[in-house]
């Protein structure tokens, strides 16, 4: 079995979710960001958690909520981690932490080696990061664009949190990205769809075969 985690990001059905569970996803992302095709309603977001058994752990995605929006999510949706993949300040996201209590994974686009010297102010109020892509230009969401970064700029880099690598995974770069970056964990969303917003069974039990495959 490989050490190496997987998330599979914006499931939206019951069958996708089934297909995640059963091929040994350690995250499930539920998103909460109406402009995205992966947006679930909190009623969708509760049936689809119930779904999910000891094992699996449910996220919840959001993009610089209000606290009204976290309140009715967490409300009503039993959620393990708040992913926070908006422009949150490292004050933000420690009030939502300790305002909801929950763990937070705060995520931060990477174009550039400077853009990972962020993390630092973020490593004491979070409790894992998450290394995305930047948006191409004109994007209207601020992640799951299905566009990597350069992994290398990873190499050498240590933080005191755990941390996942995102941005344009699919079953086909998974391996070879985790080899790349050491990862110990990684999240898709676009890479494991058939349509934007249209998660693939066969994607994702093809992904996470990937992840397994590599024995790290
Ligand atoms: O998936 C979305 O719709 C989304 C919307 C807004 C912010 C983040 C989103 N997804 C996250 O983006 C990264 C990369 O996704 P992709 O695999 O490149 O499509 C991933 O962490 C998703 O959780």
């Amino acid at each position: 079995m490989s050490a190496v985690k997987a998330k599979i990001c914006g499931i939206s059905t019951p069958e996708t979710m089934q297909a995640a569970l059963d091929a040994g996803a350690r995250w499930v992302g539920l998103v909460f960001f109406p402009k995205s095709p992966r947006n679930v309603s909190i009623a969708t977001a509760a049936e689809l958690s119930r779904m999910v058994g000891t094992g699996t752990r449910v996220v919840g995605l959001f993009v610089d909520p209000t606290d009204d929006l976290l309140d009715d999510v967490t409300g009503q949706v039993p959620l393990d981690l708040i992913q926070l993949h908006g422009s949150e300040t490292p004050e933000r996201v420690a009030a939502i932490r300790a305002r909801f209590n929950l763990p937070v994974m705060k995520a931060l686009k990477v174009g550039e080696a400077a853009d990972l010297d962020a993390a630092t102010a973020y490593e004491s109020v979070v409790d894992m990061l998450l290394f995305d892509a930047k948006p191409p230009k004109g994007a209207i969401l601020p992640g799951g664009n299905g566009v990597a970064f350069d992994w290398s700029l990873l190499t050498g880099r240590d933080w005191q949190k755990p941390w996942m690598l995102s941005g344009g995974l699919d079953p086909a770069n998974v391996a070879d990205a985790i080899r790349a970056t050491g990862a110990k964990a990684v999240d898709v969303s676009s890479g494991v769809e058939d349509a934007p917003g249209r998660k693939s069974p066969d994607l994702i039990r093809a992904f996470l075969s990937a992840v397994t495959s590599t024995g790290a």
